[in-house]
């Protein structure tokens, strides 16, 4: 079941939540929602779903070829797991599982042979068969989470929809659960919307990332896509750590801080003030000059307890930046604070000065 959002706009009072949001999601996909707070992902989600009405007058909302936007939340076949989805207390995990299918109109409900057996099966695929008869205080917070995607799953919506599930969770619990999302979705391929502001989840999980500012899309595009090629000076510092400089770009060049670097000229066109991005493990650190254009700097701190080794630098212009290097090339360099060092970006972006793409 595909999902066709057209030019949605939500305004409460005069504060326009969503201004203008299009979106398209393929049947069988698993889309990311990603912002920071306030940015328009939850009211995106549940205008989706029918929980909220988008401004009348414009826009349209498609499941399939259906214009869904006059249907009532309980008729567009949606399944939802939200950050605290209060599971019954009163009832044991079978019974959650079970509440959607046993709530059914008479003649649409199964029979409590079907119903158990497809119970069964979903607690089997959330991998918590053995622990039917238990109630949700029993349970961890990761375990209620899988109860809470079994219960969605149970009446077989077309749409899934997730609102930061596991959001309550510790990082550990996290991950581990993102990962088995992931395998969930491919055994099922229910087209899944989901919303995060935590950018490794986006990243590691979705088929697509839809990537929002201020009640608007900045960039939608696959985990690669936004993270490498980011269209906005937003996504960049979104998704992950970033040195910036102030800079200005002419004659094939692009200078910034003491540096000159060739820039071809590109379809952007871009010329004149530049703001000049670089990752931190796209700068790298050499403890001697060696005739490549390359920037003065001290070393300020160091933490090297990571997958990478982390240093804070000043350059001799006094501006900050952050170099992340590779355990075995930080073993080879005795940095520490107070070492003199070059650094050299190893790969740029560079988008026009006050404007954005
Ligand atoms: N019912 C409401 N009445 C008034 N303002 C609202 C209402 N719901 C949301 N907003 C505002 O709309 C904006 C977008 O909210 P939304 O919940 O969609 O953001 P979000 O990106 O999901 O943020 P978060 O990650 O914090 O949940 C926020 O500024 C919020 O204060």
């Amino acid at each position: 079941m595909s999902i066709e959002v057209k030019n949605i706009s939500k305004t409460f009072g005069t504060f326009k939540a969503l201004n203008d949001v299009s979106l398209h999601v393929n049947s069988g996909e698993l889309v990311a929602l990603l912002g920071p707070s306030g940015s328009g992902k939850t009211t995106l989600l549940r205008i989706i779903a029918g929980l909220e009405q988008a401004d009348p007058e414009q826009g349209s909302i498609h499941f399939h070829d259906e214009d869904v936007a006059r249907r009532h939340v309980s008729s567009r076949g949606v399944g939802f797991v939200f950050q605290h989805y209060a599971l019954f207390r009163h009832m044991s995990v079978f019974e959650n599982v079970a509440f959607g299918l046993r709530v059914k109109r008479r003649r649409d409900r199964p029979s409590k042979a079907f119903i158990r057996d497809k119970v069964h099966e979903l607690l089997k695929l959330v991998q918590l068969d053995g622990l039917a008869g238990r109630y949700p205080h029993q349970l961890s917070g990761g375990q209620r989470q899988r109860v809470a995607l079994a219960r969605a799953l149970a009446v077989e919506p077309k749409v899934l929809l997730l609102d930061e599930p596991f959001g309550a969770l510790d990082a550990k619990v996290r991950k581990e659960l993102r990962a088995w999302l992931r395998r969930l979705h491919d055994e099922l391929h229910v087209t899944s919307v989901f919303v995060t502001h935590d950018q490794d989840e986006a990243l590691e999980v979705a088929d697509r990332v839809v990537v929002m500012h201020q009640g608007k899309i900045e960039q939608v595009g696959t985990p690669d896509d936004v993270f490498h090629h980011p269209a906005t000076e937003f996504v960049m510092h979104f998704l992950g750590d970033v040195n910036a400089f102030h800079g200005s770009v002419g004659g094939g060049t692009v200078q910034f801080s003491s540096l000159e670097l060739p820039f071809p000229e590109d379809r952007r066109q871009i010329a004149g003030d530049a703001r000049v991005f670089i990752r931190p493990y796209d700068v790298t650190i050499d403890t001697k000059t060696n005739g490549l254009p390359s920037l003065e700097a001290q070393v300020v701190r160091v933490h090297s307890a990571g997958p990478l080794a982390r240093v804070e630098l000043l350059t001799s212009a006094n501006q900050r930046l952050t170099s992340e290097i590779s355990q075995e090339r930080f073993a080879t360099m005795n940095l520490a604070a107070g070492s003199k060092v070059y650094v050299r970006p190893r790969h740029i972006r560079v988008f026009a000065d006050g404007e954005e793409e």
